[in-house]
């Protein structure tokens, strides 16, 4: 059998891309310096899959900072803003990316969004009226070329026509149907171009397949496919779907001129019995994405045996396949030293991800797979039990009641008593939490963890930190403080690192966006507390002030969500259980005096199932109940505040107003201010902050431009209710244009007060 992979981790496995990127960034590198960076990994990528076995590489995948930034500039589908700049090819990309300040400009970045269900972001692509899509860059045959030049033939990936449409923002006049045309030539160039080359297969990427199409949604597949798909005569098309199932457009697909077809066999709930329904054409080739692409628990090869032997009896000709880009996993197990072999034997990252595929791959061709080591050795994993039960955790979620979701008394009667406990100027000004983790603050977590300084050393820096912090806040005129986080070095691997259950890892990254990283502590068994994690540093930050301290914590749905988390339990009581954890948590601040207490929930939207039907059974009925679970104990007088990342909440604005908060905060400046006459039309009690400017840039805003924002929030907020903070955290940002940005934001709150 054999064997795909749909896209592979482009920032290396020790993160060469992004130092150098950021490297670039700063100027201490050239361009051809970072180009050959990327070339080299680009070398390395490609590789080790070859010496896997696997016969479908991907080229193409690799990315500067995102492929569908990639595949929208391919396509000329660049604002006029951005070429403006006149800046060279490579900078343009990063201006739109990243937004430029300098010499030859002011421009702000393009948006970016979470990329459907998981913790990767990409670039919203704008189309205006006059963008002229047409072919214009040349890198996916760069990239072909590059590994053709090592003995490589790769198939190059692209996003599919269907995809980047309906997920470009078009801000003119002109709409989405007004670009089928110049899209589908723009296409048929695209593949013109791969046959000349006489490359054999094509992917395109279509993961907006798995989402609830419409039949205007399906005619729109329908015109862009039907004449572009008569274009390629000799190179053949990859139909890459993942994230779910294809179940509006499956009849349809399999009727469609593709050479392949993609589905997603681990998400895809409905993936097997819609083969099983409706068949699958002989003559295609059935690339089955059964090794995951998004967990690291090793395949349990007997289930995934059982499915590739089933479709083979119906005489499919079947490639095995991840189920989608390795680029959600981390690289590679070869560098995690800390970790027992134990632990490790459970686990695959993408490196050891290829070779499932090939030991899988062998097995499914032999008729008696059974008999063979790597099949034994896999069940016999399997077979043994997981230390990981913790029967005090069980039994304490077992006594939870129904009252211990409810907090009382209700939220208007709390945010009375509030106004008078706090006493805040009208629009209170504060910040998300976490301050510029600046290079001294990694490097005295690094020596910690290096062992080349003790924890009272380690621990009376962040001291000195949070102490420079909050003069600083005091300084800068804020009414709501941070203690800045400068103890974490991720909102999620902190509490993963300190909460019994979790397992971390030393170089297990992951790329979220352009440069940035996450390492996903592991759900390995029941989480509990093991004892008090934030409430030291909080305490010390609030005893240097008479201003009001925020407490700061993660909620249990985005630590569950940007962690990876067991298959061998429910999400929802993997979730329950974090949330009694932060419960404890949450009671100890406030029993030493910390009245104001923000639970973040940054990644709670995001993990929206993709299909509506999915949004409450599966999701937000145990997802909102988890964190009221977390706060219904504290006295009517404390503050809870809970912060999310997205404003692309409109749909879902009465459960996120049930996660009965009294005030929230969240990103607003990046997209467009809709949300706020959402929260109007459904009377939205609690109080809102949203975002009054961008953090993912290191732009400064002018104080009209956050004069200007907030005036027309508070066309739609009631000014009792509105609050003055940035969109997300300060982490990422360095301290210059911090300073700049909250002495702005703080003047234009004082001229809105006038
Ligand atoms: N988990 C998670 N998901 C999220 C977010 C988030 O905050 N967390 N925010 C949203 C946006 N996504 C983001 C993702 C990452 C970062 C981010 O800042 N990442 C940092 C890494 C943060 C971190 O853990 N840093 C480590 C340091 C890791 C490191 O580079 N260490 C060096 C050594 C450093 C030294 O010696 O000086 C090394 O290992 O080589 C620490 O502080 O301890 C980065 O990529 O630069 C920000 C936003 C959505 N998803
Ligand atoms: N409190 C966190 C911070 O300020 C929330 C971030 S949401 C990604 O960094
Ligand atoms: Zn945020």
């Amino acid at each position: 059998m054999q064997t795909s992979v749909i896209g592979f981790p482009r920032i290396g496995t020790l993160r060469e891309l992004k130092f150098a990127s950021e490297k670039y960034f700063r100027n201490e590198i050239s361009a051809q310096q970072l180009l050959d960076t990327a070339e080299n990994l680009r070398k390395i990528h490609w590789t080790t899959q070859q010496s896997a076995g696997i016969d479908y590489i991907p080229c193409n995948d690799f990315s500067f900072y995102d492929i569908f930034l990639d595949t929208a500039a391919l396509f000329n589908i660049i604002p006029k803003r951005y070429k403006e700049l006149q800046l060279p090819e490579l900078d343009t990309y990063f201006a739109m990316a990243r937004g430029y300040q300098g010499k030859s400009g002011d421009v702000k970045a393009l948006a970016m969004k979470k990329w459907f269900n998981t913790n990767y972001h990409y670039i919203v692509a704008e189309v205006e009226d006059d963008t002229d899509i047409q072919l214009v860059g040349e890198k996916p045959w760069n990239e072909y070329n590059e590994a053709k030049a090592l003995g490589i033939l790769t198939k190059p990936v692209i996003i599919g026509p269907y995809t980047l449409m309906k997920h470009c923002r078009y801000t003119g006049e002109k709409k989405l149907a007004d670009f089928v045309d110049a899209v589908v030539s723009a296409y048929q160039d695209f593949v013109k171009k791969c046959e000349e080359l006489e490359i054999a297969w094509v992917q395109f990427d279509e993961p907006a397949l798995v989402q609830d199409m419409t039949a205007d949604d399906i005619a729109l597949f329908h015109r862009l496919y039907d004449e572009l798909l008569p274009a390629a005569k000799t190179s053949k098309i990859l139909l890459q779907t993942y994230f779910g199932d294809v179940r509006n457009i499956y009849p349809d697909l399999i009727k469609m001129d593709f050479a392949g077809i993609g589905l997603d066999f681990i998400e895809g709930k409905q993936t097997l019995s819609l083969i099983e329904t409706c068949g699958f054409p002989k003559k295609k080739l059935l690339f089955a994405g059964l090794v995951n692409g998004k967990n690291i628990w090793k395949n349990h090869y007997e289930k995934t045996l059982k499915v590739l032997k089933a479709l083979q009896e119906k005489e499919n000709s079947v490639v095995l396949s991840t189920s989608c880009s390795l680029l959600h996993v981390p690289y590679t197990l070869k560098h995690e030293d800390k970790l027992s072999q134990t632990f490790i034997s459970y686990f695959a990252f993408a490196e050891e991800k290829l070779e499932e595929l090939h030991e899988l791959s062998i097995l499914a061709d032999v008729a008696d797979y059974s008999s063979h080591a790597a099949y034994q050795n896999n069940q016999k994993l399997f077979a043994q039990p997981r230390d990981c039960y913790n029967d005090a955790v069980k039994d304490r979620l077992a006594h939870v009641t129904e009252a211990d979701y409810v907090r009382l008394p209700k939220r208007s009667e709390r945010q009375a008593l509030q106004k008078k406990e706090f006493g805040l100027p009208e629009f209170p000004t504060t910040t998300i939490g976490s301050f510029p983790q600046t290079k001294d603050v990694k490097a005295n977590r690094s020596a910690f963890r290096k062992g080349e300084i003790t924890r009272q050393e380690y621990e009376a820096f962040n001291k000195q930190k949070i102490a420079d912090c909050v003069k600083w806040q005091e300084e800068i005129g804020l009414d709501v403080l941070v203690h800045g986080e400068y103890e974490r070095n991720d909102m999620v691997e902190y509490f993963g690192e300190a909460l019994g259950g979790f397992l971390f890892t030393e170089k297990a990254w992951v790329q979220s966006y352009g440069t940035r990283c996450v390492k996903p502590p592991i759900i390995w068994g029941d989480v509990f507390r093991e004892k008090p994690i934030t409430v030291d540093w909080s305490v010390y930050a609030q005893s240097l002030t008479k201003k009001i301290m925020k407490g700061m914590l993660t909620g249990p749905v985005t630590i569950l969500n940007w962690s990876f988390p067991r298959e061998d339990i429910s999400i929802k009581e993997s979730i329950s259980q974090i949330a009694l954890a932060i419960r404890d948590e949450v009671l100890d601040l406030e029993a030493n005096g910390i009245k104001m207490i923000q639970i973040d929930e940054a990644a709670l939207r995001e993990k929206l199932p993709l299909r509506k039907s999915d949004w409450y059974s599966e999701y937000l009925d145990f997802a909102i109940p988890a964190f009221r679970l977390t706060h219904s104990g504290v006295k009517p007088e404390t503050q809870i505040h809970t912060h999310m990342c997205y404003s692309e909440f409109t749909d879902i604005i009465p459960a996120i107003d049930d996660m009965d908060a009294d005030v929230i905060t969240f990103e607003a400046s990046r997209s467009d201010l809709q949300i706020l006459d959402s929260l109007r039309e459904h009377h939205f009690e609690t109080e809102v902050g949203p975002g009054v400017y961008d953090i993912h840039s290191p732009r400064v805003p002018s104080v009209e431009e956050i004069v200007k924002a907030l005036n027309l929030m508070l066309t739609k907020i009631d000014r009792e209710k509105l609050w003055v903070n940035p969109d997300c955290g300060l982490k990422t940002r360095g301290v210059p244009e911090t300073d700049a940005s909250l002495r702005n934001m703080v003047e234009a709150a004082k001229q809105i007060r006038k």
